[in-house]
């Protein structure tokens, strides 16, 4: 039996994780944006600028490995941060899944560290993540939020390139995190964790805990 099988038209999968993610308010204001790639290298990405709580199988636009539109609806545009799942699915060629979302508490810890990695507590959760030692000492890199997407996945292709994450995840700074994953169900695992991890951090400095 093949292992993570590609989905033939995964939309219907992330129209519904979509809605679940723009339930938990990860997605609000069209935010965000979702994509599953296909077994010949093509991706379907959301389209921009939707309401990700109600989309519909028109709301995505297919996208060829080197990022020409295979397929769309009429007026319809892709993702303005396609440039960063193409990006994703070149250095990451075993990833079928790259979801994007804006969470609170994820602006908020990208904002405790003046430079670009962020030391995560070591928390049970971060086995979830692939992390599997004894007190770990795992960091999430963060890059500046550029006005040009092309300019944020310009410098994650140039930092991965000398640094690869330590998890499949990366922080963009007072602007949402993003994750891949080999199935659009550990993606979505990826975002719960890291979501419960950040809102620990926010927590934590609340009560004035360290961490
Ligand atoms: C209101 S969110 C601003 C754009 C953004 O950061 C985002 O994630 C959604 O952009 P898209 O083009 O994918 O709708
Ligand atoms: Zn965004």
């Amino acid at each position: 039996m093949e292992l993570n099988p590609t989905i033939a038209d995964p939309r219907l999968q992330l129209i519904a994780t979509a809605r679940y993610f723009y339930q938990q308010g990860w997605m609000v204001g069209t935010a965000g944006n979702l994509s599953a790639r296909l077994a010949d290298g093509s991706f379907w990405i959301t389209a921009s600028g939707k309401s990700k709580g109600e989309l519909l199988l028109n709301d995505f636009v297919l996208i060829s490995p080197d990022g020409k539109i295979e397929a769309s609806a009429t007026q319809v545009i892709p993702s303005a941060e396609t440039a960063i799942h193409q990006l994703v699915y070149r250095l990451f060629p075993e990833s079928l899944a790259c979801y994007h979302i804006h969470s609170i508490e994820s602006n908020l810890v990208s904002r405790l560290v003046e430079g670009d990695s962020l030391l995560l507590p070591p928390l049970e959760m971060l086995k979830g993540l692939g992390v599997w030692q004894e007190n770990p000492y795992c960091v999430m890199p963060i890059f500046a939020n550029h006005f040009q997407v092309a300019q944020i996945a310009a410098d994650i292709e140039q930092r991965f390139a000398v640094t690869p994450p330590q998890i499949s995840a990366l922080l963009i700074r007072d602007h949402g995190f993003t994750v891949w994953a080999c199935s659009l169900e550990a993606a979505r695992n990826y975002i719960e964790l890291l979501d419960y991890i950040f809102r620990y951090m926010v927590a934590a400095i609340r009560l004035g805990i360290n961490i």
